[in-house]
């Protein structure tokens, strides 16, 4: 604004001089970045562009004459900055000031003021102002300040420790960091981060695990654990960045979180879950034990239940059907057989004298026999045959299809079969079986009709002499028809006192006098009348009513002898057959001591009768009874005597007293010479032994003679007398 400042020098060169330093001062007024004023009377009496433009004016000239107050938001801001300026230049110092100023618009700006006066002894020759537009600097300082006060808020009121570390020495924290480490506010500032790491050793080995991302532009992320001012351990989450990654120098902001809680939270639950783990491991183990269990169990149960199957169906010693699964079986095959008309074939199955094995050998070779012999029934049979067992040595073969001739086939297969001999131990035993047949439909149309037949056959095929088959014939029917009737009435003989006793006379050969009765049953039924004991004896050996019709024979014969004897006969011994069912009685010689006690009999007038096959059944047994009947004084004969196989070494050993000849031998020993021959050498031999002789069935008096001269001792028959009853036999005695 050269033509605003005009200069007033007198003199030519000077004045050249002056107003070229006026041009100068002009050119440096106009280019100066700030506005420049000259203030006289409070009126803008000179300016530059600069301060014409800041006031909003694009030609200076136009602010001129303006006064100065104008220049301020109001009077009273022109007047307060007055008041604070004018005193320090009047003593020539320069004002300086930031002030609130207005533009030609109204608005306001701020203002960076420098005063001066002119002459500070004359105030009123005016000042210069510099004007410094330093708005948009204060707006930026304003911001700037808020964005720090934000900050610091932030800082102050973050839920995180926050620290800027320079050189690892903490520039600043906010005071969650201080509480979260336990200090109080300002404690931590300036101080080592190594205060608050555990060790030194943590402190060195932390730097490299920071740096590396640090100088590489990248955030540390991690967790450390930290020691508060007490010395308490913390875990802490940790995220750090350099301020400026390509100066390590201006530090770096750490926030630092405690997550010991939940750290702590974590180990609980990881504890927890490895408990549970464990738990559920344990669990699971158990599961599979009880689930290993309850299939062991399930298993058990189904083998138990496979087993109860079987032993429900099957003979256990064999592995054959039973009766059960007969039964089916016959069912089946008989209704097939109804509706194709064919014949069935029924197998009853007996070995003969198979006791004798058991009782011989014992029970372990009987059985091993059983299953030997099952086996070859089972080879020897179709497919569609069942045979089965029922319990002892009796097997029951069904043959579906099967006729006569077929039957008979079998028959003869099997009893070839059961010859063969069977190795078992040391023993080689022969096995001979019985069978009896009975045929669908000619037989019987059920199970039950059939087996009766078959069984009644199997008995014929025994009472024939045994290792044969019968088929059931209207014979067969006949007698088991008499043997069931017989069974069911000497059931009841006893009670209704059917059976009776005769007895028959035993005559000693040297003097010809009765030395004996042999007690002999009879039974007298209403109906069928007198029945023999040939018949019925063995029907009640096989129910069992030998028993208590035994101890009633022995009772009643006693008695009798004891009657007899009161009323003055003689006394004789009297002879009592025994069945083996009796003998294997083990209370028998206690039973046999109180009948004689009843009897008031002495011991040695009852002589017991055993069969051969008695005795030899059970030698060792047979020998321990006879033994204790001997020592009570009681006698024993061999009944049958020669009939069986007695061993001469263990007749020795029994303490028989009397061997009885059967009357097989007696018979024909006037003709027979073998007759004559074995029932001389039993005599000789019995009397070498010490035993005396008996003969039975004596009818004549050739076999008198013969049996006196050999040295029987004694004798019985009809020779002498019948079995007689016992009024009749009383009389015989009396006769004599
Ligand atoms: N041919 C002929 N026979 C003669 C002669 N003398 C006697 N007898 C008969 O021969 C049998 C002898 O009896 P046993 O051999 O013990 O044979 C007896 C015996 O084994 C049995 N018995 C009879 N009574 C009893 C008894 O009370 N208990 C037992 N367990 N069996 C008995 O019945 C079988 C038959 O008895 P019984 O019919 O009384 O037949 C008797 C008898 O009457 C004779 O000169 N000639």
């Amino acid at each position: 604004m050269p033509e605003s400042i005009q200069p007033n020098a007198p003199r030519r060169d000077a004045l050249e001089e002056l107003q070229l330093a006026l041009r100068e001062q002009q050119v440096i007024l106009d280019t100066a970045g700030v506005g420049i004023v000259f203030i006289k009377n409070r009126l803008v009496v000179r300016c530059n562009q600069r301060f014409g433009q800041i006031f909003g004016h694009s030609d200076a000239a136009a602010i001129l004459g303006s006064t100065s107050p104008s220049l301020y938001p109001d009077d009273l801001a022109a007047h307060a900055l007055a008041e604070a300026a004018y005193p320090a230049m009047a003593q020539g110092l320069t004002f300086k000031s930031e002030v609130l100023m207005k533009r030609r618009d109204g608005s306001s700006f701020w203002a960076h003021l420098t005063g001066k006066l002119v002459n500070p002894a004359d105030p009123l020759a005016g000042s210069i102002w510099i004007v410094d537009d330093i708005d948009e600097q204060k707006a930026a300082q304003a911001q700037l300040q808020s964005v720090l006060t934000e900050q610091n808020l932030i800082l102050d009121n973050a839920m995180v420790g926050i620290v800027f570390l320079r050189n690892r020495i903490a520039t600043r924290c906010n005071q969650r960091f201080e509480t979260l480490l336990g200090y109080e506010p300002g404690e931590l500032q300036g101080v080592s981060s190594r205060q608050w790491y555990l060790t030194k050793q943590d402190w060195i080995e932390a730097e490299p695990r920071w740096k590396a991302p640090f100088a590489a532009g990248h955030g540390f992320e991690g967790e450390i654990q930290l020691r508060k001012k007490d010395g308490t351990a913390i875990h802490c989450e940790v995220r750090a960045k350099a301020i400026n990654a390509s100066d390590p120098e201006q530090g770096a902001i750490w926030i630092t979180m405690d997550i010991t809680a939940r750290k702590t939270a974590e180990n609980e639950l990881l504890q927890a879950r490895a408990d549970l783990e464990k738990l559920v491991e344990v669990r699971t183990l158990e599961l599979s034990r009880t689930v290993q269990e309850l299939k062991n169990k399930a298993a058990e149960q189904k083998t138990a239940e496979a087993y109860i199957q079987r032993l429900a169906h099957f003979d256990a010693l064999t592995g054959l059907p039973n009766r059960l699964l007969l039964n089916d079986r016959c069912q089946q095959a008989l209704s097939v057989a109804q509706r194709g008309r064919q014949s069935v074939a029924l197998m009853f199955l007996d070995l003969d004298h198979f006791k004798n094995v058991n009782d011989s050998l014992g029970h372990r070779v009987g059985d091993e026999v059983l299953v030997e012999l099952a086996a070859r029934l089972k080879a020897a049979v179709r497919e569609q045959d069942t045979v089965s067992r029922l319990g002892g040595d009796e097997f029951i073969l069904l043959l579906p299809d099967t006729d006569a001739m077929g039957a008979a086939h079998l028959a003869e297969k099997l009893l070839q079969t059961a010859l063969q001999p069977i190795l078992i131990e040391q023993h080689e035993l022969t096995v001979t079986p019985s069978i009896g047949i009975a045929l669908y439909p000619k037989d019987g149309t059920d199970l039950d009709t059939l087996s009766r037949c078959a069984d009644a056959a199997m008995y014929r095929a025994k009472a024939d002499g045994r290792n044969g088959y019968r088929f059931y014939t209207a014979q067969i029917q006949a007698h088991s028809d008499r043997m069931l009737l017989l069974d069911n009435a000497l059931r009841r003989a006893l009670e209704r006192k059917q059976l009776e006793l005769h007895y028959q006379p035993q005559i000693a050969l040297m003097s010809g006098q009765v030395v004996g009765a042999e007690a002999l049953l009879r039974w007298t039924h209403p109906e069928l009348g007198a029945i023999s004991p040939v018949e019925f004896i063995p029907i009640a050996e096989n129910n069992g009513l030998i028993l208590p019709i035994g101890e009633w024979v022995m009772r009643t014969a006693t008695r009798q002898l004891s009657t007899w004897i009161a009323r003055g006969m003689a006394p004789i011994t009297m002879a009592v057959n025994l069945s083996a069912l009796q003998f294997r009685n083990p209370n028998l010689p206690q039973l046999v001591t109180r009948i004689l006690e009843d009897a008031a009999l002495p011991p040695q007038l009852l002589e017991i009768e055993l069969t051969e096959g008695v005795a030899m059944t059970h030698p060792l047994e047979a020998v321990a009874v006879m033994n204790e009947l001997h020592q009570r004084g009681v006698r024993m004969a061999i009944d049958d005597f020669g009939t069986g196989y007695s061993s001469l070494s263990y007749l020795k050993k029994f303490q028989v007293y009397k061997l009885k000849i059967d009357q097989s031998f007696v018979r024909d020993i006037t003709e027979d010479p073998d007759d004559k021959a074995i029932v001389g050498a039993v005599i000789s031999m019995a009397s070498s032994l010490g035993l005396q002789t008996i003969a039975e069935g004596v009818e004549t008096e050739g076999q008198l003679e013969f049996l006196r001269a050999r040295g029987c001792n004694e004798a019985q028959g009809f020779y002498f007398s019948r079995p007689l009853p016992t009024q009749a036999f009383e009389d015989f005695v009396r006769k004599q």
